[in-house]
């Protein structure tokens, strides 16, 4: 049964297998297997409208399932379809089957604006304290300055903890790690960590010893009298592009490799693996893994050695190439807030009184809140 409709639906055919749908858009002809279709049912009796979970057993439809016809609604936007030996019909919205029109998981199409020194230090992507507090559209242009650069400033917060970390709750809750939930400190060996000292800090991301190292983190200098303690700031997805062109080996090697990392003291031992840069399941850049001081030993067979020990070096001379290096000081007022999984910070030595106070959020948490403002 082939029926020809008015809309962006050309025409519904019920063949022995499929449900198939021609688009009036050029994109051709899509084809639904029953069981699938039957299993991702939108009426009421299938699935519930509130949560959008499903209610239909999946187990108890027949692998053979046929349909009988299919029909579009009265209202123009949903398709019906009556299935044999069943008495209920199931609904699909036209939207749904668009949307799912292409097999696989979804590809994300969001381009992200990747940097070096030069083409950033210029537009510092930034907003103010007062409109990221006034409402959605504020706290939707910070963050989507972060989901694009890697980092977005906040200008003119009160350099108090209370206002920083109402700052970071506009985005989510507080991530809680062995230093606490939201952090306020000054250099002191509260942790076995040279965070909390006033040495030199070289490029890295935090977390490289979590199995799900801190998705963001957010610094706001309090208070500052001293000499030093500039930071920096650089773009890893932008590092790794530029060693994906110029050197396909030694990328090959740092998307590969695990590399073990660890936090001991301090009463634990955390302990988690990743490659120092991490593809997703289309070979898009995921996530830079990287602290060369938390590295914990491993071995490698001898020529992976080799390889290993040419990578990280290519990869310690970009990061630490001034061509690839945001700095700045952190100071009262301004609060950076940055990908973890992208954006690697650093820190110089300093004399002086400095108090520093932030937080960490989870990946999944600042990913939930883009998608909600952007709806
Ligand atoms: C952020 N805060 C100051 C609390 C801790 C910093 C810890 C830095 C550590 N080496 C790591 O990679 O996690
Ligand atoms: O003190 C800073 O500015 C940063 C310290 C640091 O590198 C860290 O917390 O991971």
């Amino acid at each position: 049964m082939t029926v020809h409709f008015d809309t962006l639906l050309g025409t519904l055919r019920t063949a022995d297998k499929y449900l198939e749908v021609q688009w009036k858009d050029g994109t051709g002809v899509s084809r639904y297997p029953y069981l699938w279709l039957r299993d991702h049912c939108h009426a009421a009796h299938s699935m519930n409208l509130e949560t959008n979970q499903r209610q239909v057993d999946t187990f108890s439809i027949p692998t053979d399932l046929k349909a009988k016809a299919a029909i579009l609604a009265e209202d123009g936007q949903t398709v019906s379809v009556r299935w044999e030996n069943e008495e209920r019909d199931s609904i699909y919205p036209i939207s749904f089957l668009k949307e799912m029109a292409a097999t696989g998981l979804p590809k994300s199409d969001d381009k992200k604006s990747l940097w070096t020194e030069d083409e950033i230090t210029d537009c510092l992507p930034k907003v103010s304290y007062e409109e990221v507090m006034a409402g959605d559209e504020g706290l939707k242009t910070w963050v989507e300055l972060i989901h694009n650069y890697g980092f977005g400033l906040v200008e003119g917060t009160p350099a108090t903890p209370e206002a920083t970390e109402a700052l970071a709750r506009r985005i989510t809750y507080i991530r809680e790690t062995i230093f606490g939930g939201f952090w306020d400190f000054t250099a002191n060996q509260a942790f076995a960590d040279s965070a909390y000292s006033t040495v030199e800090i070289g490029p890295h991301t935090d977390g490289t010893y979590s199995v799900d190292s801190p998705g963001y983190q957010m610094f706001h200098c309090l208070e500052f009298d001293g000499t030093g303690g500039e930071s920096v700031f650089v773009d890893g997805f932008r590092v790794a592009e530029e060693i994906r062109a110029l050197d396909p080996k030694a990328f090959e090697t740092l998307t590969s490799v695990h590399v073990p990392a660890q936090y001991l003291g301090d009463g634990v031992h955390l302990r988690a693996e990743h490659p120092i840069i991490g593809l997703d399941r289309d070979g898009e850049l995921k996530q830079i893994a990287y602290n060369n001081y938390d590295r914990a030993p491993f071995r490698l067979e001898d020529e992976l050695q080799e390889d290993f020990y040419r990578g990280l070096n290519l990869f310690n001379a970009l990061i630490n190439d001034r061509r690839f290096q945001l700095r700045f000081g952190l100071r009262p007022g301004r609060v950076v807030l940055f990908d973890n999984w992208r954006v690697m910070h650093a820190r110089d030595a300093y004399q002086g009184h400095r108090r520093l106070c932030g937080a960490y959020l989870n990946k999944e948490d600042f990913l939930s809140k883009l998608r909600v403002l952007r709806k």
